[in-house]
């Protein structure tokens, strides 16, 4: 059971993007020594997501962080016969050591949802929370790559930029907002509509992470499909719009989704992880500091490197449905943006 479990997560990592003259780089004893901390470990996300980066073979220390609880998931966890030693580090007195020497941090830390609300409303407890989690990165590991999954998304990666720049440390190749879950469902719901084999699709997922700032690109699916109406068309965007919320009112006020993200997350830290440690050709959506549209921060696809950011990539042909979609984004994000942007500034 073991290996199958571990022999399939390496499969299907591999299968994401490494070239077969780099599965060298999947081998424990010369993969690079990588440190990965999560911060948030013991919540709904952060529990699921050490298991995965423990199975990631890619990772050789894992420290799993959070006010409490974070002593018992790390001897869970760590029991697994796999490569990452892992480490448990509860409360903020050891919150330094938890990041020092890390090459990925990943930020599931804060408050989830609850039906009725939207990521916004999570704002005035999540921004502090991700504040002072960024400041500390800032102090203990200041060149390490940032995975932000906290909502909302749209507002905590541009706080995370103003703590960074107000320490000195920023560097817009190494803060990503996790969008990676919307991508994830564009595929899952394509798939089931065009009746194509979900493994083989891909769909790029543009704009930001919350509600009509999440703008799939289903004119750029692949395989492509000629049977999807222009109504399914808009029924899949928004159904992957409102995908958070669909799990949300199904928890019926025990939180938000939390497999799903671990899964998410643990992809898009695999693909960091593979940027720098030289794979080539790793592409992600993600919201990064960018130029390609007005809006300073923006989801686009992303070439992962050995510094993170390799390449902001551009959009790509749109079709119509998209581009009135992208003018009637741009508000919403870019007040999101401004409000993160000053909350930093004014705390
Ligand atoms: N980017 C995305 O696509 C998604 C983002 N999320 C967001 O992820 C966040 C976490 O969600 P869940 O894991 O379901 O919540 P949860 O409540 O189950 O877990 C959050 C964890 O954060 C910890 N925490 C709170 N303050 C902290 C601090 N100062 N330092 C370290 N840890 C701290 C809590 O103790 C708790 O263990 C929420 O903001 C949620 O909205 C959720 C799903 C998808
Ligand atoms: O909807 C939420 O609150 C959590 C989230 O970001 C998602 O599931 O996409």
């Amino acid at each position: 059971m073991r290996s199958f479990v571990v022999r399939s997560v390496e499969f299907a990592l591999r299968r994401r993007g490494a070239a077969s003259s780099n599965r060298r780089l999947f081998s424990s004893d010369s993969a690079p020594e990588r440190k990965v901390a999560i911060l948030g470990a013991a919540g709904g996300i952060g529990q699921p997501l050490a298991l995965l980066m423990k199975l990631n073979p890619l990772v050789s220390d894992l420290a799993l962080y959070d006010i409490a609880g974070t002593p018992g998931v790390a001897a869970d966890v760590g029991h697994i016969n796999t490569r990452a030693q892992v480490a448990g580090y509860a409360g903020e007195e050891q919150l330094g050591k938890a990041l020092e020497g890390s090459d990925v941090v990943i930020i599931p830390a804060g408050v989830p949802r609850k039906p009725g609300m939207t990521r916004d409303d999570l704002f005035n407890i999540n921004a502090g929370i991700v504040k002072s989690l960024c400041t500390a990165i800032a102090k203990y590991c200041p060149s390490a790559v940032v995975n932000m999954i906290s909502n909302p998304v749209n507002s905590t990666v541009p706080i995370a930029s103003e703590v960074f720049k107000r320490a000195g440390t920023y560097d817009e190749k190494k803060l990503f907002g996790v969008t990676t879950l919307d991508v994830v469902r564009a595929k899952t719901f394509y798939a089931g509509k065009a009746k194509v084999s979900v493994a083989d699709v891909n769909v790029p997922v543009v704009g930001g992470h919350a509600g009509i700032t999440i703008l799939p690109l289903f004119s750029q699916a692949t395989p492509a499909s000629n049977d999807l109406s222009t109504e399914d068309i808009k029924a899949l965007t928004k159904r992957t719009q409102d995908g958070g919320t669909e799990v949300v009112e199904a928890k019926a006020g025990k939180g938000s989704a939390t497999l799903s993200m671990a899964y998410a997350g643990a992809i898009f830290a695999d693909a960091c992880l593979k940027g720098l440690n030289g794979v080539p050709d790793i592409v992600e959506c993600s919201f990064v500091q960018s130029s390609i549209t007005e809006l300073p921060f923006f989801a686009s696809k992303v070439r992962l490197g050995k510094n993170g950011v390799e390449e902001v990539l551009g959009l790509g042909p749109l079709s119509d449905y998209e581009k009135e979609g992208l003018e009637n984004l741009k508000p919403e994000l870019k007040a999101s943006i401004e409000k993160g942007i000053r909350f930093a500034k004014d705390n």
